[in-house]
Parts: C-alpha cells; sequence; structure tokens
C-alpha cells in the first residue's frame, strides 16, 4: 500500500491518460505499487467547494497598506549577533528586500520601513490580483522573505550565516484617505523615533555606563525624551540629533524619475558617415531617504505619491 504522502511524491512522475472525460493516474515508478485513480475532469460535482472561498477584495478608493514583521526578531538578532541597537547590515538587508518587493510587484507607490517591518502602500487605484487582500499579503510576504535569504550573505557576508530560515507576518489595512494615509505613515516614524531614543540610551547605559540590562530599565523609569537626551549629552556626550537618520527616521523607498544619457552611433540612409547623437531617455529608480515623512514638506517635495482624494 502507498501512503498518502508517498502517493503525493509519486504524483509528479505519474502520466496522466484522459479517456472518455476521465483522468487516469498511473505510477510511473518502477516496482512501486501502481495505482489507477479515475477523477472526474472539470465542471464536477466537487466544484461547489470553491463557493466556500472568501471574497476579499479590498474597497475600492483606498490605500491598501500591507504590513510585514519579522517573526520573533528579538531571538533572531540575539542569534544572528546583531550590533545593538542599531545593525547597519541587517537594516541595510530589510532595505534591499522591500527594494525588491517594489521592483517585482506592480503598483506601490511607497514604503516605509524601520526594525524588523516593511509596510508597502500600493495605490489606491491599483487593481493589481484585482485587489484580492490574501494575493497582495501572500506576495508581498513571500517575495520579502525570499529576497531577505537571497541577499543575506550581499549585507553579512560568510562570517555570519544564516542560521535558519527567518519569517514574516503580514497584515492588510484600508486607508480611504490621504490623510488616514499620512497620519498611518507618521504612527510608524513616531515609533521608530520613540524606540530609537530608549534603545541609544538603554544600550549606552549598559555599553559605556557598566549598567546592568535591569538598573539600565530601572532608570529609564518614567523618563520623557528630554530626560534621556540630557542623559545621551550629559553621560555619553552624543547629542541625538547627530545619530544617523536611517536610526531615528527609518527608511522611506518611493520611484523617482531620473533622466539617463547615453551616446549612440547612427547613420541615416541619405547620409554617408555615421553620425554621434545623444539620446535622453526618463528613467523610474527606487530611491532611499531618511528623511521626516511626518510634516508637509516630504510631501510637498514629491507630490506624485498620493493620489487626489477627488473631494
Ligand atoms: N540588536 C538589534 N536588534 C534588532 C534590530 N532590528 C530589530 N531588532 C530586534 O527585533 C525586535 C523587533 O521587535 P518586535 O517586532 O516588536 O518583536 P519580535 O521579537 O520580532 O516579535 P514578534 O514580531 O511579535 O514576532 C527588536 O525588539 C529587536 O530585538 C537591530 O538593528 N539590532
Ligand atoms: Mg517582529
Ligand atoms: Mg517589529
Amino acid at each position: 500500500m502507498l501512503t498518502p504522502l508517498a502517493c503525493l511524491r509519486a504524483s509528479p512522475l505519474s502520466t496522466i491518460h484522459i479517456a472518455a472525460g476521465r483522468a487516469v493516474a498511473k505510477s510511473a515508478f518502477k516496482g512501486s505499487v501502481s495505482f489507477s485513480a479515475t477523477t472526474a475532469m472539470a465542471k464536477s460535482k466537487f466544484e461547489y467547494v470553491r463557493y466556500f472561498e472568501r471574497d476579499d477584495t479590498c474597497l475600492r478608493n483606498c490605500y491598501i497598506v500591507v504590513r510585514l514583521d519579522g517573526r520573533n526578531f528579538h531571538r533572531f538578532a540575539e542569534q544572528h549577533n546583531f550590533v545593538k541597537p542599531n545593525d547597519e547590515r541587517a537594516l541595510g538587508l530589510m532595505m534591499r528586500s522591500a527594494h525588491s518587493v517594489m521592483e517585482e510587484l506592480e503598483d506601490i507607490a511607497i514604503a516605509y520601513g524601520q526594525s524588523d517591518e516593511y509596510s508597502f502602500i500600493f495605490k489606491r487605484s491599483s487593481n493589481w490580483f484585482k485587489r484580492r487582500a490574501s494575493k497582495l499579503m501572500t506576495h508581498v510576504a513571500s517575495q520579502f522573505s525570499s529576497a531577505y535569504v537571497f541577499y543575506w550573505k550581499d549585507y553579512f557576508g560568510e562570517q555570519q550565516k544564516l542560521l535558519y530560515p527567518p519569517s514574516f507576518d503580514g497584515r492588510v489595512v484600508l486607508y480611504p484617505s490621504n490623510r488616514n494615509l499620512r497620519d498611518y505613515l507618521s504612527w510608524r516614524q513616531a515609533d521608530c523615533h520613540v524606540n530609537n531614543l530608549y534603545n541609544t540610551v538603554f544600550w549606552n547605559l549598559v555599553q559605556k555606563g557598566g549598567l546592568t540590562t535591569s538598573e539600565a530599565e530601572e532608570k529609564l523609569k518614567g523618563t520623557v525624551a528630554a530626560d534621556k537626551n540630557e542623559i545621551l549629552f550629559s553621560e555619553f556626550n552624543i547629542n541625538y540629533n547627530n545619530e544617523p537618520p536611517i536610526y531615528k527616521k527609518g527608511t522611506v523607498l518611493i520611484w523617482d524619475k531620473v533622466n539617463e544619457t547615453t551616446t549612440k552611433h547612427i547613420k541615416l540612409p541619405h547620409e554617408e558617415h555615421e553620425k554621434e547623437v545623444t539620446v535622453t531617455r526618463t528613467r523610474n529608480i527606487i530611491t532611499a531617504h531618511h528623511c521626516d515623512i511626518i510634516g508637509n514638506e516630504f510631501w510637498e517635495e514629491h507630490p506624485n505619491i498620493l493620489e487626489d482624494d477627488g473631494c
């Protein structure tokens, strides 16, 4: 007897003979027990099962946000010796993976990432995959995860091996207005700032100040941003404003137009010699920014990211 698993394994090598509207699968494995299953073809009585599928079409006119977050990255960061509190390699790899998502999937107008998360915003007019939430989310998550593994060595080199396959959860959220979408992105960037300020002081207290992690935690209890800035400045001579923007602001990926000029040699039919001509092409490329997206300036500089609210 073949177990169900063995049958599954056998099926790719099986030959299927179609006779009188019925499919007969025969095992191609020599020596194994051959099976011949007769299965009714399309339009069978089984087809009703497809009506159990849920319609998860995203509401029209809304921005579709897919947010990914690394699963148990606290442990992943420890096991892969991430630098505390910010690991440039890890942030670079997250950015590269997000870049890959934007390159491969259509209609993403902007992406924002920090720590182990990335948000991808599909244009409100997008009709990609008929706006089916599960399709959008799973494509984003799987492209991101495979890119993360694929590009690992480019960022961590040979010394730091990838010890196990990382994974990312995904969720879909719809935002009906430009204000809502901007507030969503502001929320994520504010989160980046709050966490980074805390982590910067915390790890300075531990690594340079000699405090244990619980002593550092105790010292920071009840402190506000100004207190943390003061500790950084007075105890460690660090001006938080001068910390790298990628740590403080996260990463924004957008499409930008660039002009590319190339020289070509062409020979016109009525001319004897080749002529050198310069050709300028406009190309869309993805650019990374580590700037404030809470205020108006960024949005005024890039007016094409948001679509008209239409009201
Ligand atoms: N050392 C270090 N750790 C990082 C860095 N980026 C992310 N992390 C870790 O990743 C965690 C991300 O936080 P969360 O997403 O809230 O938590 P999580 O452990 O991933 O758990 P779940 O998301 O609930 O599965 C942080 O708490 C850090 O421990 C980094 O650059 N350096
Ligand atoms: Mg996480
Ligand atoms: Mg997270």
